[in-house]
């Protein structure tokens, strides 16, 4: 009875090949055995060059294994060197060197910031207001929501879902009363308390800048969190923003809050486009009555302080509450009444200042 290539394979399992640790049939490196009908068997050991002096009593083991089978006719073994398989082509985009300063976005014309130093003040009404006023006047306008700490945009634009990312790399946004926004708040769930770090914060900043199909835009208003924290610094670092708007209400307190926000522009070279008094006087509802819950004239006097344009006074009015809370801001839902008006001059302000 001749030997079978089985039988050889089976002969060889037994020996280790040194540089794997497993056994030379296992390892692979047992190659092109041929066992003929009267039993003269060969086969090749493919193995890496620089190792062919230790491999030597392998093929010597491996030889006297196979002449040792009954039934075997003439042995050959010998050593090949292996070719280096070439490693793959690299199809990963190359890591791009860290931007050293502040970047464009692709296809965004310009950034505007708008800040306030104090929560609550009407920050995100303003930049709702302001975005809706912007794409009434034909501009293509984006609103990026970076208030972590309180995304309000989705619903004040009346947008709900989560972003589709078709690609699995970029993030469509979504679309209403003609503003194309992204918000924090949308990529987590409604209610959820998010205890955002400085780097995550700084990580989804700049994947909300970068990673958003944000198209081609005449501006991106991006509506800050309060403070001067993490993202505000974190925007004008990285992107190239015209300018920040703040938002203040004429109380002594907010204010003092703004000038740490400014203070903080100022630091990082941005320039200050404008302040604007929110909840400047109260005009009931009822009666029409004009009263100053909040003092009046506190901004515009700091504004001329730091030589800023004031760029506008809004009234506090419940309409403009309940307009954001339904989902379309006064100047979609009210766009000829005056509290919509006092956003819309603002946002013809920004358009002749060239920012827009
Ligand atoms: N001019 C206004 N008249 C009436 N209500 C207003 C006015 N401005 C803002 N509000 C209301 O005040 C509340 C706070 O406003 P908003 O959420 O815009 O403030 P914010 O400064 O963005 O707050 P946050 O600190 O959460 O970022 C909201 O209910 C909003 O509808």
């Amino acid at each position: 009875m001749t030997v079978k290539r089985e039988d050889v394979l089976a002969a060889l399992k037994d020996i280790t090949d040194p540089v794997s640790g497993s056994d030379i049939v296992a390892a692979g490196i047992v190659r092109a055995l041929n066992v003929d009908d009267a039993g003269n068997t060969r086969f090749v050991l493919e193995i890496d060059p620089a190792k062919a002096e230790a491999m030597e009593s392998v093929r010597a083991e491996a030889e006297a294994r196979t002449r040792a089978l009954e039934g075997v006719g003439s042995v050959s073994v010998v050593m090949t060197a292996h070719a280096t398989p070439k490693s793959p082509p690299d199809l990963k985009p190359r890591k791009k060197a860290e931007p050293q300063g502040p970047q464009k976005i692709p296809g965004v014309a310009h950034i505007v910031a708008i800040a306030s130093g104090k929560g609550g003040v009407g920050k995100s009404t303003v930049s709702a207001n302001l975005a809706c006023a912007l794409a009434a006047e034909g501009k293509r306008v984006g609103l990026l929501d970076a208030d972590v700490y309180g995304p309000s945009q989705p619903r004040m634009l009346g947008v709900s879902g989560r972003p589709a990312s078709p690609d699995g790399k970029t993030i469509l946004p979504l679309r209403n009363h003609g503003v194309t926004m992204m918000s924090l708040g949308l990529m987590v769930n409604e209610g959820q308390a998010v205890v955002w770090r400085g780097p995550m914060l700084i990580g989804a900043l700049q994947q909300m800048l970068m990673q958003v199909q944000w198209g081609e835009l005449d501006v991106l208003l991006v509506d800050l969190p309060p403070g001067t924290g993490d993202v505000g610094m974190t925007l004008a670092q990285k992107a190239q923003i015209d300018g920040a708007v703040i938002v203040s209400t004429p109380q002594d307190v907010a204010l003092i809050d703004a000038r740490k926000g400014i203070d903080m522009f100022n630091q990082l070279g941005t320039p200050i486009l404008g302040m604007i008094e929110n909840m400047s006087t109260h005009i009931c509802s009822n009666c029409g009555h004009e009263e100053h819950i909040f003092g009046h004239g506190g901004v515009a006097r700091e504004a001329e302080t730091i030589g800023a344009p004031l760029l506008g006074e809004i009234p506090l009015h419940l309409d403009i509450r309940t307009a954001a809370d339904g989902g379309a801001p006064i100047v979609v839902s009210n766009p000829d009444s005056p509290q919509a008006k006092a956003f819309r001059d603002i946002a013809l302000k920004l358009v002749a200042m060239g920012v827009v």
